[in-house]
C-alpha cells in the first residue's frame, strides 16, 4: 500500500514537472513565433495548427497603406574597417535606428501600424493588416478606414522623422530620411517551410516602394490618393506634378512636409523629453506597449538572442536617455530571469493573508534566461496587489484598479499581474473586448467572465478558476496607466 503510495505521488511529481516543461516550450515558442509573425497569424499557426497542415496562409485587404522609409545615406556611412570594428559599430547605429523606428509601433497612435520588414537600412510596414476588418469579422470596408490608415501612416512617418532628428543630434551623425507612401489593396501572407516570412504583396506594395525610391530626402512622397485623403483631412501637400515611375508609367504625386501638421492632429513631440507631453507621450506608448506586451516580448526576445549571437553589444544603447528603447525589454527579461514568466501574463493568486507582493510563476529556465546573457540590469517593475483582507475596496497595481469585490469571500484576491492592459476607452470595438478577453483567457489563476462597457469605462468581470462562481467575481477597471520606470 505505501510502495503505491509512493509511487503515485511520484507519477504526480512526474507529471507536474513535464506539464511545467511543456508549458515553458510553449511559451518560449509562443515568443518566437510571435517575433516573427503578426500576433493574430501567430495565433492562426499556435491555435489552428496550419503548420501541421501545410495550408498557405493567406489574407487580402482592400484599403491598406504601405509605407517604405529609407536612409538613402546610410551607405556611405557603412564602412569595413579596423576603426569600426569591421563595420559592426556602422551596424550598431542601423540597429539602434530601426530599434527606435519599431518602438514607435508601440505608441498608442500606431498600435494598427504593422512592422514588415526591413530591407538594408529601408524599413517597411503597413497599416490595416487586422484581420477581419475593424470591428468584427463581418466587417464591411468603410472609406474611413483608408483615412485613418493614411493619416496613421503619414503620422509615423512624421515620426520617424523625428526620431532620427534625435538620434543624429545625440550621435553627432546627418542620417537623412526619405519615405514613400501608397494606399490600396494587398494580399498579406505568410510564405516559407524554413524560417516562414510574413509579407504583402500587390501594386500597392511596389507604388510605395517607387515612392520612395523616387522621393527626395527629408520629404514624404505619396501616390495622388494619399495626397488627396491627406487634404481632405486637412493636411498641407504639395503636388509634385507628373513624374516617371518605373513600371507605371507618368503619375501625379505629392510631396508632404514631414514637419508641418494639421491643426486638428495631436503634435507629434518626442524631441522634449523633458516636459509633461514627452511624460504622457511615454505613458501611452507604455499603454500600447504594454496592449501589445506579447509582441514587444517576443521581438525583444529575438533581440536579445540575435544581439546575443551577433555579438552586437545593445546595452550600449541609450539605456540612460529617456528615449531608450529597451528598457521595458530588458525589464521583461530581468523578471524573466529572476523568476518571473515571459509568456503568461498573469501571476498566481495567492492564499488569503500571503504577502502582497505578487509571486511570479517561472516559465522559463534558468539555463534558458541566464543563456541570454543579460545586458546591464534595470530597474525590475513590481508586481504588486494588496489582499482583499488588506484592503477590501481597490486593488491598486501600476496599470489596474481593483474594485468591487462581490461576494461573501473575496479574500482570494490576493493578486492579479497584468502585463496586458488595454486602453479601451477610446476603442468602441469588439475586437478590443475580445482581445482582452484572450489574454484574460490565458490567465492561469482567472477566467474572464463577461465585458461591459460603461460609458467610457469599460470594465470586465472575472472569475477566480479555483472558486469560480459567480459569487467570487471582480470586476476590474482599467484607467490611467503608470508609467513604467525606465
Ligand atoms: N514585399 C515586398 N518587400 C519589399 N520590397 C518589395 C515588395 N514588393 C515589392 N517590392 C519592391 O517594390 C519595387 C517595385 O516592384 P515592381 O515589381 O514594380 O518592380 P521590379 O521591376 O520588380 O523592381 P526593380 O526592377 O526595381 O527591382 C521593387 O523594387 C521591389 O523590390
Amino acid at each position: 500500500m505505501e510502495y503505491i503510495m509512493r509511487l503515485d505521488f511520484q507519477w504526480k511529481q512526474n507529471l507536474e514537472r513535464e506539464q511545467k516543461e511543456a508549458d515553458s516550450t510553449h511559451h518560449v515558442n509562443k515568443l518566437l513565433l510571435e517575433n516573427i509573425l503578426p500576433i493574430h497569424v501567430a495565433d492562426m499557426y499556435l491555435y489552428h495548427q496550419y503548420m501541421m497542415m501545410e495550408e498557405l496562409y493567406h489574407e487580402s485587404y482592400e484599403e491598406v497603406c504601405v509605407i517604405f522609409a529609407s536612409i538613402p545615406n546610410y551607405s556611405e556611412f557603412y564602412k569595413e574597417n579596423e576603426m569600426n570594428d569591421e563595420g559592426k559599430m556602422c551596424l550598431r547605429v542601423l540597429n539602434e535606428i530601426i530599434s527606435d523606428f519599431d518602438m514607435l509601433t508601440y505608441d498608442k497612435q500606431f498600435f494598427t501600424i504593422e512592422k514588415i520588414k526591413v530591407v538594408g537600412s529601408t524599413y517597411m510596414a503597413a497599416c490595416g493588416l487586422q484581420p477581419g476588418g475593424r470591428y468584427s469579422d463581418d466587417y464591411q470596408f468603410e472609406e474611413r478606414d483608408k483615412k485613418d490608415h493614411v493619416a496613421t501612416i503619414t503620422k509615423f512617418a512624421m515620426a520617424m522623422f523625428e526620431k532620427l532628428k534625435n538620434i543624429n543630434n545625440e550621435d553627432l551623425q546627418d542620417f537623412k530620411l526619405r519615405v514613400g507612401i501608397d494606399v490600396g489593396p494587398v494580399i498579406a501572407g505568410v510564405v516559407g517551410a524554413k524560417k516562414p516570412m510574413y509579407d504583402i504583396w500587390g501594386n500597392t506594395v511596389n507604388v510605395a516602394s517607387r515612392m520612395d525610391y523616387t522621393g527626395e530626402e527629408g520629404k514624404i512622397h505619396v501616390t495622388s490618393e494619399v495626397g488627396e485623403t491627406l487634404q481632405e483631412l486637412g493636411w498641407q501637400v504639395e503636388c509634385r506634378g507628373e513624374i516617371y515611375v518605373k513600371g507605371k508609367g507618368p503619375m501625379t504625386t505629392y510631396f508632404v512636409d514631414p514637419t508641418i501638421q494639421p491643426e486638428e492632429e495631436p503634435k507629434i513631440n518626442l524631441t522634449n523629453n523633458n516636459n509633461d507631453n514627452y511624460d504622457k507621450n511615454r505613458r501611452d506608448s507604455t499603454n500600447t506597449e504594454r496592449r501589445r506586451s506579447s509582441q514587444l516580448s517576443t521581438n525583444s526576445f529575438k533581440g536579445l538572442l540575435s544581439s546575443h549571437r551577433g555579438s552586437l553589444d545593445i546595452s550600449r544603447s541609450r539605456d540612460s536617455s529617456p528615449h531608450s528603447s529597451y528598457s521595458p525589454i530588458l525589464k521583461m527579461f530581468k523578471k524573466c530571469r529572476d523568476g518571473g514568466s515571459i509568456g503568461s501574463s498573469y501571476g498566481e493568486s495567492t492564499s488569503a493573508g500571503s504577502s502582497p507582493r505578487l509571486s511570479l510563476d517561472s516559465h522559463c529556465t534558468e539555463s534558458q534566461m541566464h543563456s541570454l546573457q543579460m545586458p546591464s540590469p534595470v530597474e525590475e517593475e513590481i508586481v504588486e496587489a494588496v489582499t482583499a483582507e488588506d484592503n477590501p475596496r481597490t486593488f491598486l497595481r501600476n496599470d489596474i484598479s481593483l474594485q468591487n469585490g462581490v461576494g461573501e469571500d473575496n479574500d482570494f484576491l490576493t493578486g492579479i499581474s497584468y502585463r496586458h492592459p488595454i486602453d479601451l476607452t477610446e476603442r468602441d470595438d469588439k475586437s478590443s473586448h475580445l482581445n482582452y478577453k484572450n489574454e484574460m483567457a490565458k490567465s492561469d489563476s482567472f477566467v474572464i467572465s463577461r465585458t461591459t462597457t460603461s460609458e467610457n469605462m469599460p470594465s470586465v468581470t472575472v472569475l477566480n478558476k479555483d472558486r469560480s462562481k459567480s459569487s467570487t467575481a471582480i470586476t476590474v477597471e482599467l484607467e490611467e496607466l503608470c508609467d513604467i520606470p525606465l
